[in-house]
């Protein structure tokens, strides 16, 4: 009885702290398998007592404490913990780390954040160049803290060697409370710590006035508090830290770059609620408890109150709203914890401490089930807290509430106080942007976007502040890749040209009467006039083609907005000044098709300038073929259109100075570089009066030809290109007069939706019209039996609509068979074409009015709107049906319902498969990382960051003159990753 009672009194009199973190550690390594060692056990916690033991000549006590093999090992921890004061080894490990970790995380403020590191990372950090003391010194209290601290937390660290971490941090996974579910956000701390963050993260004021402007300057100025460690962040918890920083969140950017998801409307829906809805709601906290249910088993149960307006009269609080009603529901949220460990009442009743009554929150989820009038269970649910007096008051003044994604398995409510703490530590003055950019482009400077995306007041002030994120997205892009180019590119004249593009942007287009006389004739010869973004394309292309650098361009136009012409009217521009042009196209269809209308246009020109075209497919006959490659060769042809054939190493050109590469995602990126290597010799002259001869045969010798890539569905590749790489855009937004939007219908192919198809095909047949009936394989096969076939459908169809001819058209036809078939079917010959998707490429029959596509599933959504531009071609009405196997597929083909726009359905595809490896030669992969920007509705801002960038590089080519957009350059985008 002495014994324990001179033990108790030695355990209370000043060392319990590390007696009982000895303990806690003992308790946890019996548990844990890993570190039950007696040898340890006697080491830390025995050795302890029996030195003081011994120092004090305790014999009876050492006598109580004498306890030997590991099967007494817990009865002396009890023991101990007993007369310490806690009820046992448990709720003394529990109280312990509860302390630890508040230790932890304050100790962290201190010691943790290694100044002189991060400052040697980022150099613009200023509080690494000031001596920890001195920060420290205005913050009495924080001292008095960081004292009372060291006292009373490295006494028995001190003891063991100074090794905190060793000795009493486990690793997560045998923390007792390690695997606790991660429902809990300890914030406590925060606000212990935060007066002294601030002051950490607060910067001396910049005087505008005396900003400095030199490189140096810049990289200390205040923009570049975005790339501090988060570890700056005022009031967060090492704990916090670590999980933020495990979700890859190092910097304050990173966090500033999470934007909201959504923004939740703070009026709560109107209408009844069924089970399984979705619901928003932001409530009151009614009640919070945990309830014990066995040993293993206790489960969380927080009540939410809601006020909701119905339109149900039955309701029994009127609104001020004529027939709605304003009532209060109660959402019961519950969550079930098993195992002993999370089943203790202690544990549930720190959960349940969590949500206080009266909290404001917001909850949603799904609605599992009524419990009774007016109460629902929820399921598959998130409650966030409204923290601090800033989310209450938005709430009450109905500001929008932003909802953040979970990345990483952190909660959205840490996400959201975080950021709210990274906006605390932005300055205005943290936009690197020029103040004549924003003014010109209409933008609000950086400070006003992250607060306007985060803190909205209302949406309106969120949508401006999205404008200026995504600007700055596509800015940084478009300004690496251009700084890149500027810096990489290899002569004089080159830089100077590209300088010159940039400086002289908005006078990128040759007007009509500058044309060559060759393009004024075949612009003469055309059977209507161009539209005006078919003109504008033309007067684009032509001002580049006159660069004596190579141009890269894509033409970029819906199916069957006449892209073809634009381009033969460059090669026209080209063939006019003594050059060579090809065009490649990926079938020979396409080929044949476009070689015949060439030729029809030319033969309508007068006089004997008309320039020599020749054909060059895989058909073409040896002897014809070499007679062709002989021509280019000594510069007999000025223009070739042809296949695959037009790349073969036997085919020389003489001065070949524009490929142009219709429907370019068919081919490969080898294949269009093989181009580059057909590099056009210096005998021929150059247009462009403006250079000097010696600039001119610089560049000629070394000049790859320009290449225009055409595509009517740019593949996610593509897309990729004209944002990153040094491709620029053309585009055609308009269709050719009289076109009429194509009715598009997603049916599912069982025998009612095949009776609708077919009268639907008669009605057309009999109004004149002409079909196309596409199906996936030529054959029947064993293997696909779902799948139609175009060879054993032909006899079919053909008794099914007798009385209109049936062509058939696929691609194991000889080539002759094909253009036969083809022909037959524009001429009105046959007026129902059955096909593979042969003719998905550039096919055009402008009469040809209704398609059906058969087990439209098996194709992409790009594929799919190709072969629906097959239709819609001239002034006609036209329909458009996808048959799909099974209902589960049309979901998918209702995409091309609501949507005929090339872009949109290509940034569907984008997101399907991902834009590929950029500078590789693979053709899939992931998506860039557009934090917020949204391809398919945002390439107006593209543009003009476009516009931008090259606005200051054409005034500081070097950036010179924006060191602050230069660090920024490098912070946002290292620019390897651009290639190069
Ligand atoms: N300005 C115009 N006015 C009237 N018809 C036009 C005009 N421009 C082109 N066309 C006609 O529109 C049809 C489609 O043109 P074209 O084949 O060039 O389209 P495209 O953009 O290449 O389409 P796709 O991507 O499907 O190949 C052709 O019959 C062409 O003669």
């Amino acid at each position: 009885m002495i014994a324990s009672s001179s033990l108790q009194s030695w355990l209370k009199c000043g060392s319990d702290n590390n007696l009982a973190r000895v303990i806690s550690l003992e308790f946890r390594r019996g548990r844990s398998k890993r570190f039950g060692s007696k040898m340890r056990f006697r080491n830390a916690l025995g050795s302890r007592l029996f030195q003081w033991c011994s120092r004090e000549n305790h014999t009876s006590v050492r006598k109580l404490l004498e306890v030997d093999g590991t099967s007494e090992r817990s009865k002396l921890l009890k023991k101990v913990s007993v007369l310490m004061g806690y009820s046992n080894a448990q709720d003394l490990v529990e109280q312990q780390r509860v302390r630890r970790e508040s230790a932890t995380e304050l100790i962290a403020v201190f010691k943790e954040i290694d100044f002189p590191e991060i400052s040697a990372k980022f150099p613009c950090i200023k509080i690494g160049d000031a001596s920890p003391i001195e920060l420290y010194e205005d913050s009495t209290n924080m001292k008095c803290k960081e004292t009372v601290l060291s006292e009373n937390l490295t006494n028995f660290i001190r003891g063991s060697g100074g090794n905190l971490e060793s000795v009493y941090d486990f690793p997560n996974e045998c923390h007792p409370l390690s695997q606790t579910p991660t429902t809990a956000d300890d914030v406590s701390i925060s606000e212990e710590i935060s007066p002294m963050a601030q002051h950490i993260v607060q910067e001396p004021a910049v005087d505008k006035e005396t900003r400095p402007e030199s490189l140096s300057d810049a990289i200390t100025s205040d923009n570049s508090i975005l790339d501090k460690n988060i570890r700056c962040l005022p009031g967060t918890t090492s704990r916090q830290y670590r999980q933020l920083e495990d979700g890859g969140f190092h910097t304050v950017r990173k966090l500033l770059q999470h934007f909201p998801r959504t923004y939740a409307d703070l009026q709560n829906p109107h209408g009844p609620i069924e089970d399984g809805q979705y619901i928003m709601l932001f409530g009151t906290v009614i009640s919070s408890r945990g309830i014990k249910v066995k040993s293993t088993l206790g489960f969380l149960e927080v009540v939410v109150g809601c006020s909701i307006v119905e339109t149900e009269l039955s309701s029994s609080v009127k609104s001020s709203h004529s027939g709605a009603e304003q009532k209060t529901i109660h959402l019961h949220l519950k969550k079930f914890f098993s195992g002993t460990r999370f089943s203790s009442q202690y544990f549930l009743n720190c959960m349940s401490a969590k949500h206080k009554e009266g909290d404001l929150v917001y909850v949603s989820g799904k609605i599992k089930k009524a419990l009774a009038n007016g109460h629902y269970e929820l399921k598959e649910y998130i409650i966030d807290g409204l923290e601090g007096e800033g989310e209450q008051s938005s709430m009450l003044d109905r500001k929008p509430h932003p909802i953040y994604p979970s990345k990483a398995g952190l909660k959205p409510s840490l996400l959201g106080l975080s950021i709210s703490r990274a906006l605390k530590m932005l300055n205005p003055d943290v936009d690197p942007l020029p103040p004549d950019v924003l003014t010109e482009f209409n933008l609000p400077n950086l400070f006003d976007a992250y607060m306007g995306i985060h803190k909205p007041k209302d949406r309106d002030e969120a949508d401006f502040a999205r404008r200026r994120l995504i600007f700055d997205d596509f800015f940084y892009l478009q300004l690496g890749r251009l700084f890149q180019m500027l810096e990489a590119v290899g002569t004089r004249v080159e830089k100077e040209e590209l300088l010159y593009k940039c400086k002289n942007h908005e006078l990128n287009t040759v007007g009509v009467d500058d044309w060559s006389p060759l393009t004024k004739k075949l612009l003469k010869a055309l059977p209507y006039s161009l539209t005006p973004s078919q003109l504008n394309a033309v007067k684009e292309i032509i001002w580049d083609l006159r660069r004596p650098v190579p141009m890269n361009r894509l033409l970029q136009g819906d199916v069957g907005c006449g892209k073809t012409i634009v381009a033969f009217l460059a090669c026209m521009e080209v063939v006019s000044s003594g050059f060579q042009a090809a065009f490649m196209v990926p079938t020979e269809v396409l080929a044949v098709q476009h070689y015949e209308h060439l030729t029809s246009l030319l033969d309508k020109f007068d006089g004997d300038d008309k320039p020599n075209i020749a054909l060059l497919t895989g058909s073409t006959s040896t002897r014809e073929s070499r007679i062709i490659r002989n021509g280019l060769k000594t510069g007999e042809i000025a223009m070739v259109i042809g296949t695959h054939s037009l790349i073969a190493d036997k085919t020389d050109f003489s001065a070949l100075r524009i490929s142009v590469i219709d429907e370019q995602q068919r081919f490969g990126v080898v294949q269009r570089g093989r181009f580059n290597s057909k590099l056009y010799t210096s005998s021929s002259k150059l247009s462009d009066e403006n250079t000097s001869p010696d600039e001119a045969s610089d560049s000629e010798t070394f000049m790859a030809p320009h290449v225009l890539a055409m595509s009517a569905t740019p593949i996610p590749r593509t897309l990729a290109l004209a944002l990153y790489g040094d491709m620029s855009l053309t585009q055609i937004t308009d269709l050719p007069p009289g076109r009429q939007p194509i009715e598009t219908l997603a049916l599912e192919g069982n025998d009612a939706g095949f009776k609708t198809v077919f009268q639907m095909m008669r009605d057309e047949l009999i109004n004149g019209g002409k079909v196309y009936l596409v199906y996936p394989i030529i054959d029947e096969s064993e293997h696909l039996p779902q799948l139609r076939a175009a060879t054993a459908e032909f006899d079919l169809i053909k008794q099914k609509f007798e009385g209109y001819p049936c062509g058939l058209l696929h691609g194991r036809m000889r080539s002759d068979e094909k253009d036969e078939a083809l022909s037959s079917f524009r001429s009105g010959e046959t007026r129902i074409l059955l096909s593979t998707q042969v003719i998905e490429i550039g096919v055009d029959v402008p009469d040809a009015s209704m398609m059906v596509v058969m087990n439209a599933e098996r194709f992409g959504i790009a594929q799919l709107h190709q072969l629906r531009g097959r239709v819609g071609r001239g002034e006609r009405k036209s329909r458009c049906i996808f048959l799909a196997s099974t209902p589960s597929t049309l979901p998918r083909l209702k995409v091309l319902e609501k949507s005929a726009d090339g872009f949109y359905l290509a940034n569907a595809d984008l997101l399907l498969r991902g834009p590929g490896n950029l500078l590789g030669k693979k053709q899939s992969g992931h998506l860039p990382e557009f934090p917020i920007a949204r391809l398919e509705i945002d390439g107006g801002i593209l543009q003009e960051a476009h516009h931008a960038a090259l606005k200051v590089l054409a005034a500081s080519n070097d950036l010179a003159l924006y060191p602050r957009l230069k660090v920024e350059l490098s912070m946002r985008q290292p620019l390897c990753i651009l290639g190069d």
